[in-house]
């Protein structure tokens, strides 16, 4: 049988060198066409988004497949955080993931545990998966582990009290803020670049420091990139297929009318 050795996770690694900026687009239309054009686009990662895109787990695993072709890493956001979509997504070949709404230390446990075999974890050892490669992996299930990558996502302000319990779990990689949702639980809804959100975000990412975990967030445009990289964020996600063709479109659109 034709044998293939498992993926390295290349996005774990950069995250965790903490050296240049991890730099990512996220990908909210579940079209596999531009999805494959942007996964080849040069950025670090591309990230299939489950939370605020209409896809199911056949959908994601599509998404998956086709990001996968490019030069970027490939990340996933489910939906949730619950354990059984986790197990799918990772079934399906998912390495990395930035988990929604996670407040607790618990909750972040549970995540990392969907994701991994015992015996740090609670998932399924089926190795004829798809990210097994249906199990031309040898050893797959013995070293699927090591190149999992999980990113809580700290968006509440019950998770930003938290934040050094939840870097503390073991297997948690780095700590994504979301600047939206965080904007909205603090009483700024539509309103995250507000100069109190800022704050929050500033001290968070100085926290996350001090626990030696990477910061990660996101800007959709260039003065909010350069905002939260100033603020010493080491991943921020610049832009999304949505953004590029909004504002592709309008541009177009101006220069010829
Ligand atoms: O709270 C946030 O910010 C996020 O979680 C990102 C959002 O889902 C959104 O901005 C992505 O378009």
């Amino acid at each position: 049988m034709t044998e293939f050795a498992l993926p390295r996770n290349a996005f774990k690694a950069k995250l965790a060198a903490r050296k240049d900026p991890v730099l990512g687009l996220w990908l909210m239309l579940g079209a596999d066409a531009s999805t494959e054009l942007l996964a080849d686009a040069g950025f670090d990662y591309v990230l299939v988004d489950g939370e605020h895109s209409p896809l199911d787990i056949d959908l994601m695993r599509r998404q998956i497949a086709a990001a996968e072709r490019g030069a970027s890493s490939v990340v996933v956001r489910p939906p949730v955080n619950e354990a059984w979509i986790l197990k799918q997504l990772a079934d399906a070949g998912a390495q990395s993931f930035i988990i929604p709404m996670v407040d607790t230390a618990e909750q972040a446990e549970a995540a990392v545990q969907a994701c991994l075999y015992p015996p740090q974890g609670i998932r399924g050892a089926a190795g004829v998966v798809r990210a097994a490669r249906y199990g031309r992996i040898p050893g797959y299930l013995t070293k699927a582990n090591a190149e999992i990558c999980v990113v809580p996502q700290v968006e509440t302000l019950t998770a930003v009290e938290n934040i050094e319990a939840i870097c503390a779990v073991e297997g948690v990689d780095a700590i994504f803020i979301g600047p939206s949702d965080l904007s909205a639980s603090m009483g700024f809804t539509g309103r995250p670049g507000a100069p109190e959100v800022d704050e929050v975000i500033r001290s968070s990412i100085a926290r996350i420091h001090a626990c030696g975990k990477p910061a990660c967030t996101l800007g959709f445009d260039e003065a909010t990139v350069a905002k939260y990289l100033g603020m010493g964020a080491d991943m921020v996600a610049v832009g999304s297929d949505v953004t590029l063709l909004l504002r592709g479109a309008a541009e177009l659109l101006a220069k010829h009318r």
